[in-house]
């Protein structure tokens, strides 16, 4: 029943003077109707991750190693005309901002029926076009495809690139910071509605988002990123409520939904994030944390407690809930 799994994945950029290495030997995977939350602070990954699990990295960027298996077959080792076939039709993205996703000068209609008639002319048609904008909830959906990008609220256009990313049925669906743009109403709309496509959409989904509140709310499991590695792994209940990573706990006391009101300021890491041109031998997050020890210098191994639940931390107890 996994329908994504991603094997040892390491991604790098080219940049002035070497190679940032921005994803790190990372392996992941998604059952049928799991939500998988991936969180951890600006700049741990999350995106690199993300465009890499569709292989639609930016310029510069290269997959150093590792698989992107969609129901077993190895995206990344296919051509890229059989690559195409398969976005769409098994995986499909939703980015951050929406109006990048869309040309300005097309109708949203034009656009939908673009996509997805070049997988399937059938579902193309102007009626399953509207009734699949109706799903999102898109009010006079039929008067929706006519519109232009620029003349939908950010709301809106967002719930239309949910459509058609949904349109083709995919396996997997990988939404990138789906909410970050839109104001906090919106932000509420899109998660509601992300909530009940669990009902009507059996594939896997994958959600990046550095907003707790999402993971909470939407997600069955969670993987912790810092500094391009998955330092931890559980389900959501293990990960909010017995986090075994010090970064997991760090990141966890600074929510802003937990902040104490009295001192009226968000506690934030203290230190930054290591230079990923030149990763650390040891753990990553060692000179940032307050249990640190001698040991952290070294390769750190990866302890597992059960399907599903790892961390990477010499310090982490052996146990832990799945
Ligand atoms: N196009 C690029 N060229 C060079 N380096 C990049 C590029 N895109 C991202 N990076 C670097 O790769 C690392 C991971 O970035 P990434 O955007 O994947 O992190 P993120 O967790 O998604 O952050 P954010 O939440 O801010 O989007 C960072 O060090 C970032 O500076």
């Amino acid at each position: 029943m996994t329908a994504l799994q991603v094997e040892n994945l390491s991604v790098s950029y080219r940049v002035p003077g070497g190679e940032l290495h921005a994803v790190r030997d990372v392996s992941l995977s998604v059952t049928r109707g799991e939500v998988l939350g991936i969180m951890g602070e600006s700049g741990c990954g999350k995106s690199t991750l993300a465009a890499a699990m569709v292989n639609l990295l930016p310029a510069g960027a290269r997959i150093a190693h590792g698989a992107v298996r969609l129901d077993g077959t190895d995206m990344l080792a296919l051509s890229p005309a059989a690559q195409r076939a398969l976005r769409g039709r098994s995986v499909a993205m939703v980015f951050q901002d929406p109006m990048t996703a869309f040309n300005p000068v097309l109708t949203i209609g034009r656009q939908l029926a673009d996509f997805v008639g070049a997988h399937d002319r059938a579902l193309a048609r102007p009626e399953r076009l509207a009734e699949m904008l109706g799903r999102v909830g898109i009010p006079d959906a039929a008067r929706c495809l006519h519109r232009y990008p620029h003349e939908l609220s950010g709301g809106m256009r967002q719930r239309v690139a949910i459509a058609a990313a949904l349109l083709m049925q995919p396996d997997v669906l990988i939404a990138d910071e789906p909410t970050t743009a839109l104001d906090v109403t919106m932000e509420a709309q899109i998660i509601h509605l992300m909530r009940d496509l669990r009902t009507t959409f059996h594939g896997a989904i994958v959600i990046v988002t550095h907003h707790l509140g999402v993971i909470a709310e939407l997600c069955d499991r969670v993987a912790v990123m810092y500094a391009g590695e998955v330092v931890e792994e559980g389900t959501v209940d293990a990960i909010f409520h017995d986090p075994q990573h010090p970064y997991t706990r760090a990141l966890l006391a600074c929510d802003p939904a937990v902040v104490v009101p009295s001192s009226g300021r968000l506690p934030t890491i203290g230190g930054r994030l290591p230079d990923l041109t030149a990763p650390p031998r040891g753990c990553a997050f060692a000179p940032r944390c307050t249990l640190a020890e001698a040991a952290c210098e070294a390769p750190v191994p990866r302890r597992t407690a059960g399907a599903g639940r790892s961390v990477l931390c010499h310090s982490a107890p052996q146990g832990g809930q799945g």
